[in-house]
């Protein structure tokens, strides 16, 4: 389980929060949507859940870990997708998830069964050995998505984790998140593709400007909101039409 209480991030210089006084609690086993417009505070949040962002105030843990207290720990419990690519260029594939693989304490054959069973459900078999530089969008996604899993976390963050992708490596990385999820995996990840998330998520909150405007089951938010069809209509409710460009 994932409890959250009271976090917030103020950057170095910003005038505002980017995330204030945000709670939430995800329960195990969830597959978990964070939906907002750009600049909500999705990635810092997430960023801050995953230890990749110290935050200003507040405190969250998993498994009853406390971040602040257990670190190291908590790092073994959870695999990170970030939303840019974290691989190599010049290492072929399978150099880069040995080293992945490493970092995690994985080695020997143990290891390598594990890259090469992972490439296979992933598709990519036919490119363990050719240079990420190479690979296409999808391909590095999916190379991302093996690195962040291979030490099989209890709970997977991934922040927009089909962002740039065709269809076909969308579809594969979705079916690999529903298989992670039904054997034990708790999955948070952000998204701006409401009918994806719809379709996905068991539960979901709409962020924006840093709190949390509603949450619950696509379902119920969905009956919650007068006239609203699907996701999107939700969305557009708590978070109104007008552009959110900010510079
Ligand atoms: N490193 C930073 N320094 C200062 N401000 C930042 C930094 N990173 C993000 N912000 C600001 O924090 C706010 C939240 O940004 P964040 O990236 O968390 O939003 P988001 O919901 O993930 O947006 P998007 O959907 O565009 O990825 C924005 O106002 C953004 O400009």
């Amino acid at each position: 389980m994932i409890q959250v209480n009271e976090l917030s991030k103020k950057y170095k210089g910003a005038e505002a929060y980017s995330v204030y006084k945000l709670d939430l609690t995800i329960k195990a086993g969830a597959i978990f949507g964070l939906l907002g417009p750009n600049g909500a505070g999705k990635t810092t949040l997430i960023s801050m859940l995953s230890s990749l962002l110290r935050p200003t105030s507040g405190s969250f843990s998993i498994d009853d870990l406390n971040y602040r207290e257990h670190k190291n720990r908590l790092k073994q419990l959870i695999g990170i997708v970030p939303q840019e690519y974290a691989l190599y260029p010049s290492l072929t594939a399978y150099e880069n998830l040995w080293y992945f693989g490493s970092m995690y304490g994985l080695k020997g054959d143990r290891l390598k069964k594990k890259i090469l069973e992972h490439i296979e459900i992933l598709g990519l078999s036919s490119f363990a050995d050719k240079k990420i530089v190479n690979f296409s969008g999808g391909m590095k996604r999916r190379i991302n998505l093996i690195a962040s899993i291979m030490h099989r976390p209890k709970v997977l963050f991934l922040d927009e984790p089909t962002v740039g992708v065709d269809v076909q490596s969308k579809n594969v990385i979705m079916d690999y998140l529903a298989q992670l999820n039904a054997a034990g995996t708790t999955i948070l990840y952000t998204s701006h593709h409401l009918n994806e998330a719809e379709a996905f998520c068991t539960r979901v909150a709409i962020i924006d400007l840093g709190t949390i405007v509603c949450k619950g089951t696509p379902k119920a938010l969905i009956t919650q909101h007068q006239d609203a069809k699907n996701l999107e209509d939700v969305f557009l409710a708590r978070t109104g039409k007008a552009l959110r460009d900010h510079a």
